[in-house]
């Protein structure tokens, strides 16, 4: 028997509740993506926590998204719903005492997501001026929800992080590292890029374009010096396209730039980067297009 122990570790949340800042933060720089194993294949990996005696591997969560009129958002939350129950732990992260309907959404795919285990963190406790408040408000939340363990924490500050990484690690099966440490591969790294792109769209427009984007990686050349890498980002309208181009192309370009440079940090090189921006007619109700981008959890 293994003394190791290795699983795979969602973080679900609205947006803007502090779940890539969770992230960077446990895995800050060093984030180590390789190719997937079979045990992963159901997986998208957005990172990996290595160290002495556990590996964890952050599953993405495919969006979880509240509105369920379109079939972008049925397969969305369909997605979810079959990652959420194929983890070994699950983080469900809300904002301090803030509680909105984005959380109650979460909270009921959560309600269906089987055994698995469900951390709930309550993130951004740094804010708080009155701390006398959050004991009744974790008490309210435990009584809707048999979370296996409450744990407010700052991602920002640090603060618990280490309470969080001992309750996830207790919880994961015995097994070996599915993962060496380090190792990048090509194709992780497209995935990455891509993700790299969707974050910067998503950073600087906000609400003005919506989650639905996806990014696809049309050329990948490494060359003597320089890594060519030309992309697509697809939107769902015209109007959402203009917004992204911006005026005179600066958004597009600004946008761009940001992806290069972290790029850039990513694969320690030089990268010449392409960016463009297709309509992709009916996309939102076009079952098969998302199943190519990889809405296909089944
Ligand atoms: N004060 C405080 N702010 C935080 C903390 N964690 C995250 N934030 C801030 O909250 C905002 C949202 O954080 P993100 O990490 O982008 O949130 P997210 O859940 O990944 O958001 P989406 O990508 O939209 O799903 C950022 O401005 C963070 O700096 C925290 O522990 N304390």
């Amino acid at each position: 028997m293994s003394d190791t122990r290795c699983g795979v570790v969602a973080i679900v949340g609205r947006p803007n509740v502090g779940k890539s800042t969770l992230m960077n933060h446990l895995i800050g720089e060093k984030v180590s993506i390789t190719s997937r194993k079979p045990q992963t294949t159901r997986h998208r990996i957005h990172g990996i926590l290595s160290r002495p005696g556990y590996q964890i591997v952050f599953a993405d969560t495919p969006g979880i998204h509240t509105g369920q009129e379109r079939a972008l958002n049925r397969a969305m939350n369909d997605a979810a719903q079959s990652a959420l129950s194929d983890v070994d732990v699950i983080c469900f992260m809300v904002d301090a005492l803030k509680w909105t309907e984005g959380d109650e959404h979460v909270l009921g795919l959560l309600q269906r997501a089987g055994d698995t285990p469900v951390i709930l963190l309550v993130n951004k406790v740094d804010n708080l001026t009155d701390k006398s408040l959050l004991l009744p408000h974790l008490e309210s939340l435990a009584a809707r929800f048999a979370f296996a363990e409450v744990i407010p924490v700052s991602a920002l500050r640090d603060h618990n992080l280490d309470v969080l990484e001992k309750a996830l690690s207790s919880r994961l099966p015995k097994g070996d590292f599915w993962f060496d440490d380090d190792q990048l591969t090509d194709r992780s790294l497209r995935f990455m890029a891509a993700e790299i792109i969707r974050e910067k769209v998503v950073r600087q427009l906000g609400q003005e374009v919506p989650h639905q984007i996806t990014v696809e990686i049309d050329i990948w050349e490494d060359g003597p010096k320089v890594t060519d890498i030309a992309a697509t980002i697809l939107v769902e309208r015209r109007g959402q396209k203009k917004i992204l181009i911006g005026d005179k192309g600066s958004r597009i370009k600004s946008i761009g730039t940001q992806a290069r440079e972290d790029m850039e940090r990513l694969i320690d090189r030089k990268v010449m980067l392409t960016l463009w921006v297709k309509i992709k007619a009916g996309w939102s109700d076009d079952e098969r297009a998302l199943r190519s981008l990889g809405y296909d959890h089944r």
